[in-house]
């Protein structure tokens, strides 16, 4: 049968001498070993055969107390890149040894029969966290990939993989944010929203209503306004991206790009720095733009940051106006918007800043909730597309609030204006409120000291 065998073939022979030369270094190292100085672990007169390994007496120790050999302290020279390989080996090799000794045993050792099982686990454990890595990373991927991809492409693909919300923030569940800002919170590591948050966002971002939302300084209001938002931009970005995929070209109005879809006005340049930053956490990882327009900014500031067509403005009434009045092309084109929020409206009241709030205010095109300007809404809103066509949401906050009981009445009638001479300007969160073109059906949120010992007063007394 000799003449049917086949010739041996060159990778054969190459394999041979790899292994042979595998053996001697193996061989060379071991006589490494042998020159070490070893302290003998079994005593020539030690009646327990197995005493070598768990020692003679409680506190011997033995051959299981044996510390792993650190290569550094016996000037074995390890390769770095070889030296997982060569632990894993080395691993492997003890547990085979502590195999063999158990069979050979037949498991007399419970000890090693234990100490073997917890190597296994601890591998399986191992096992499992690579695992656990190897997802984390593909979530990674996923991530970035939205982020590069303008976040229209992938970001239903990423809610594939995001809709688990680690149990210590479940209290955000029944809000039901968007997945990529759940990724926020978690990353700002807010396990619950605040209650002015749990009470305006659902109105905000599901119900598509106006909000006044009144609680005190440092309650979370910033975000109670700003989530919703972020919701509804990306709510539009991913139905867009659906059209485009559906209609193909031609529906390429239906995503457009740097257009203003949220004014929001603060008192101070301090509070509208504030929450720019506040808000541009939030936004980070979903590709929205904000960006203050403050006094005391450069000319040359304002322009780059205004030529990068913001979708979020957070601003004072005073520079705003300045440049909107200057015909800025990207202020101008306000029947875009689809937030118009006032921060701190009692301030904003107090501070003397109405007459060019009541300006900007009057820029707006008139919501089709308002008596007035419905023509004008349609009007302005013929070169818009559908989606940004809905209705503008305004969205008004502050630490104090005194609205009267029939608010809404007289939002419906619009009876609060021919009440207030435009001499007093917009003296009054109600006022301010209709002239912004707030709708009837505004949900509103007190959670003021005040309304709050009214409430209880009332309870008190009912009782
Ligand atoms: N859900 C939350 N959990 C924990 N901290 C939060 C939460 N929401 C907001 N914060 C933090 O609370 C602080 C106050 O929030 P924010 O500035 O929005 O309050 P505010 O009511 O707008 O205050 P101000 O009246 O001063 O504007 C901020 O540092 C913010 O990061």
């Amino acid at each position: 049968m000799a003449a049917n065998s086949p010739p041996l073939s060159s990778e054969s022979t190459k394999k041979k001498k790899a292994n042979k030369i595998k053996r001697t270094q193996h061989d060379q190292e071991l006589e490494k070993f042998d020159s070490l100085k070893w302290n003998p672990s079994l005593s020539a007169d030690d009646p327990d055969p197995f005493s070598f390994l768990v020692g003679s007496s409680e506190l011997d120790g033995g051959f299981l107390s044996l510390e792993e050999i650190d290569e550094a302290d016996y000037m074995l020279q390890i390769p770095k890149s070889e030296k997982g390989k060569l632990e894993k080996k080395s691993k492997l090799k003890k547990q085979k040894q502590k195999d063999t000794d158990e069979d050979l045993d037949g498991g007399v050792e419970d000890g090693i029969g234990h100490i073997v099982e917890e190597e296994k686990n601890e591998k399986n454990k191992q096992k499992k966290k690579k695992k656990k890595k190897k997802k984390g990373k593909k979530a990674k991927k996923t991530e970035e990939s939205v982020n590069v991809s303008n976040g229209q492409d992938n970001v239903e693909e990423e809610l594939v993989d995001e809709t688990e919300v680690p149990p210590e923030y479940s209290a955000w569940i029944e809000l039901r944010l968007h997945p990529l800002l759940m990724k926020s919170i978690y990353k700002l590591g807010f396990k619950e929203p605040t209650p002015v948050q749990k009470a305006c966002i659902p109105a905000a971002s599901h119900q598509g209503k106006d909000v006044i939302g009144a609680a005190e300084t440092g309650s979370g209001k910033t975000l109670a306004f700003g989530l919703p938002i972020m919701q509804r931009l990306l709510e539009e970005r991913e139905k867009a991206a659906k059209m485009l995929e559906e209609k193909g070209e031609e529906a390429e109005k239906y995503a457009p790009k740097g257009i203003l879809r949220a004014l929001i006005l603060t008192p101070t340049r301090e509070l509208a720095l504030q929450v720019t930053d506040h808000l541009k956490e939030v936004a980070k990882d979903i590709n929205v733009r904000v960006v203050p327009i403050v006094g005391g900014m450069s000319t040359e500031k304002q322009e780059r940051l205004l030529k990068a067509r913001p979708e979020v403005i957070v601003g004072t009434p005073g520079r705003l106006w300045e440049l909107m009045s200057g015909g800025e092309p990207h202020l101008v084109e306000l029947h875009t918007l689809s937030f118009f929020v006032l921060d701190e409206a009692d301030r904003m009241i107090e501070n003397g800043h109405f007459r060019e709030l009541q300006s900007i205010i009057d820029m707006l095109p008139m919501t089709s909730g308002s008596v007035e300007g419905q023509s004008q809404q349609t009007q302005n809103c013929m070169t818009v597309s559908s989606l940004q066509r809905k209705k503008r949401q305004t969205l008004v906050f502050s630490a104090t609030i005194a609205l009267s009981a029939d608010f809404r009445k007289k939002l419906k009638h619009g009876s609060i204006k021919s009440k207030q001479s435009s001499i007093d300007g917009l003296n009054s969160i109600e006022a301010l409120s209709e002239r912004a073109g707030m709708r009837p059906n505004v949900a509103i949120v007190d959670l003021t000291n005040a309304s709050i010992l009214a409430n209880k007063l009332e309870e008190s007394f009912i009782e």
